[in-house]
């Protein structure tokens, strides 16, 4: 296995900090915004944007939840392996909210598209936004665009975009990982 490293370190977590002055440039306050990471590895994206923006924003409620889209994927049935979900921690309401989904990797587009149905069920946003930290370009499978972008990455099927996190993993890193026969 080949591992290039995209970012990681200080310019990881400048990305961070652009992404959120982004999210401030569009959403002023966030009184009608709330923050959606979608289980399990978008969480640790919203977490931090939500941390980076309180500390950006301190007298401002900055809301972030957890969605598990598990049940509404589309290969849900096609799985030799049983999916074990995730949990949905969302304890505030959307309706008539501007809801910021959130996750680590966009490449086909159908954990996003899961994620539109799984959120149906708490209500009727005003908008939804997508924000990504690695877009995989080229490679939808569904018309799906992110609204803020970490990095832009070229990649062919076989390799993998994988991102650490300080929290779990012990430091901040975007890799991209290749096999090599
Ligand atoms: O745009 P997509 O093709 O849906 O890929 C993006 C998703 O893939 C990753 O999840 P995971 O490692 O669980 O991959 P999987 O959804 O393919 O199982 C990643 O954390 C995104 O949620
Ligand atoms: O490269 C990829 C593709 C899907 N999901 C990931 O986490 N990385």
């Amino acid at each position: 296995m080949l591992n290039l490293t995209l970012l990681d370190g200080q310019k990881f977590q400048i990305t961070i900090q652009r992404l959120c002055r982004q999210l401030i440039e569009n959403h002023n306050d966030f009184s009608n915004t709330v923050l959606i990471g979608i289980q399990p590895r978008g969480i640790f994206l919203a977490k931090r944007v939500a941390e980076e923006l309180r500390k950006i924003l301190p007298n401002d409620t900055i809301l972030q939840g957890d969605l598990d889209i598990t049940f509404y994927r589309d290969d849900f049935r096609r799985r030799e392996n049983p999916l074990v979900p995730n949990q949905t921690r969302i304890d505030f309401i959307i309706e008539g909210k501007k809801v910021v989904m959130m996750d680590d990797v966009l490449w086909t587009g159908r954990t996003i598209r899961a994620a539109m149905d799984a959120m149906q069920a708490f209500g009727r946003p005003e908008k939804v936004e997508l924000l990504t930290l690695v877009d995989r370009r080229y490679s939808r499978h569904i018309p799906v665009a992110a609204d803020y972008v970490g990095i832009e990455v070229d990649s062919i099927a076989s390799q993998r975009v994988v991102v650490s996190w300080k929290e779990t993993d012990g430091e901040d890193k975007i890799e991209l990982l290749s096999e090599v026969k």
